[in-house]
């Protein structure tokens, strides 16, 4: 039991969205960065505005070092439920996703 992933939707995380209860999805996983907030070296503010929502896009228009994202792990808490998650997390970040829908592999022979 212990094992088990809690799931989530992203409606129920929608209010979590407060300095005394801060959760952030990122990448289809959900993030409990409440006790995070202040030690964050990009701050607690752009934490906060995110809270509650998706944050991938942001997580990743910073291109957080391998030291965070080690560092989230954890604050994981869960993942979204089956319908909730984004299909296209490979365009955010290919290194993070097994399949890769993308690969174009295009060649030009000179
Ligand atoms: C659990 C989630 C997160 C963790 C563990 C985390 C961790 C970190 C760490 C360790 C740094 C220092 C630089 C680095 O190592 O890359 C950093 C910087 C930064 N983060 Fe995050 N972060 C998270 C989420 C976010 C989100 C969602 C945003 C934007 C909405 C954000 C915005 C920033 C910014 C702007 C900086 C740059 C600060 C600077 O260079 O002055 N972070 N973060």
């Amino acid at each position: 039991m212990e094992d088990e992933v809690k799931l989530f939707t992203r409606e129920e995380l929608k209010s979590r969205n407060k300095r005394n209860d801060a959760v952030l999805i990122i990448h289809n996983a959900v993030y409990d960065v409440t006790k995070f907030l202040e030690e964050h070296p990009g701050g607690e503010e752009v934490l906060l505005e995110k809270a509650g929502q998706d944050a991938t896009e942001p997580f990743e228009d910073v291109s957080h070092s391998s030291d965070a994202r080690s560092l989230m792990k954890k604050y994981k808490i869960g993942e979204l439920v089956e319908a909730d998650r984004t299909q296209n997390k490979a365009a955010y970040a290919p290194e993070w996703s097994n399949d890769q829908p993308n690969e174009q592999g295009k060649c030009v022979l000179a």
